[in-house]
């Protein structure tokens, strides 16, 4: 098994038994939450919609419904080829559970993004450099490298933030973690 394969099964069996999960939770949303509201944030919110046991985003969901800020999550368009686009938050809450389990928008328009939407990332692992371990599928590495002026935070567990993930040249880096201690700038 190649190395990225060997800590994504790490990463899947460590995210099982987090210590504090629930508190560490709960900070990182107060720091999302804080940083789109003293940014006076205008732009759009890409989000996602947790699957097994990804940090859930559900608190800064409601506060950007709540906020009039406009929030989109992905739709999966292409397994093989890996390609996914951003789909308007549904006000009437329809969603199909795609074959792996997510929930994605049935109905909505797709969003062109712009640049300084922030974009908030799922990942398994995450370094210093910015190196993001998601689930293998390219998805996000082809979507960033279409759209390259986004802002893009991964909120990761204090645990998931580790000192190196194997980078391939087609590795997007992220710019910012959100740890539960705060925002924190990577890619240095
Ligand atoms: N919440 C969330 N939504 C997301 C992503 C994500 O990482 N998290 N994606 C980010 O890319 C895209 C979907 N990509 C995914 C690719 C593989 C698996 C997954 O669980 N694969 C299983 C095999 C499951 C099966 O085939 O039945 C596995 O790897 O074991 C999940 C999401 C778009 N939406
Ligand atoms: N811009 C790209 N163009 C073509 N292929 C790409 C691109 N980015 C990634 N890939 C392909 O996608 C595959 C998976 O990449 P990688 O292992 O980095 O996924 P991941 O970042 O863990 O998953 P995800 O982004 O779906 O969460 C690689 O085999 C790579 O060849």
């Amino acid at each position: 098994m190649d190395k990225k394969q060997q800590l994504r099964n790490d990463m899947r069996v460590l995210r099982k038994t987090l210590p504090q999960r629930k508190d560490q939770e709960t900070a990182i949303h107060k720091h999302l939450i804080s940083y789109l509201l003293d940014r006076n944030h205008k732009g759009r919110i890409l989000s996602y919609l947790a699957v097994q046991d990804e940090l859930d985003l559900e608190p800064v969901h409601q506060m950007c419904l709540q906020s009039g800020l406009s929030l989109a999550v992905p739709k999966v368009l292409d397994w093989k080829a890996g390609i996914m686009e951003f789909f308007e938050w549904p006000k009437d809450g329809v969603f199909n559970e795609n074959r792996v389990g997510i929930l994605e928008p049935r109905d909505t328009a797709t969003v062109e993004p712009a640049t300084g939407d922030i974009v908030l990332v799922p990942c398994l692992a995450i370094d210093k450099r910015g190196y993001r371990l998601g689930y293998g599928g390219g998805f996000y590495d082809r979507f960033l490298a279409k759209h390259p002026d986004l802002t893009t935070i991964c909120p990761v567990f204090d645990k998931q933030f580790i000192s190196r993930v194997p980078a391939e040249p087609y590795d997007q880096p992220i710019q910012f973690a959100c740890l539960s201690s705060g925002l924190t700038s990577l890619n240095l």
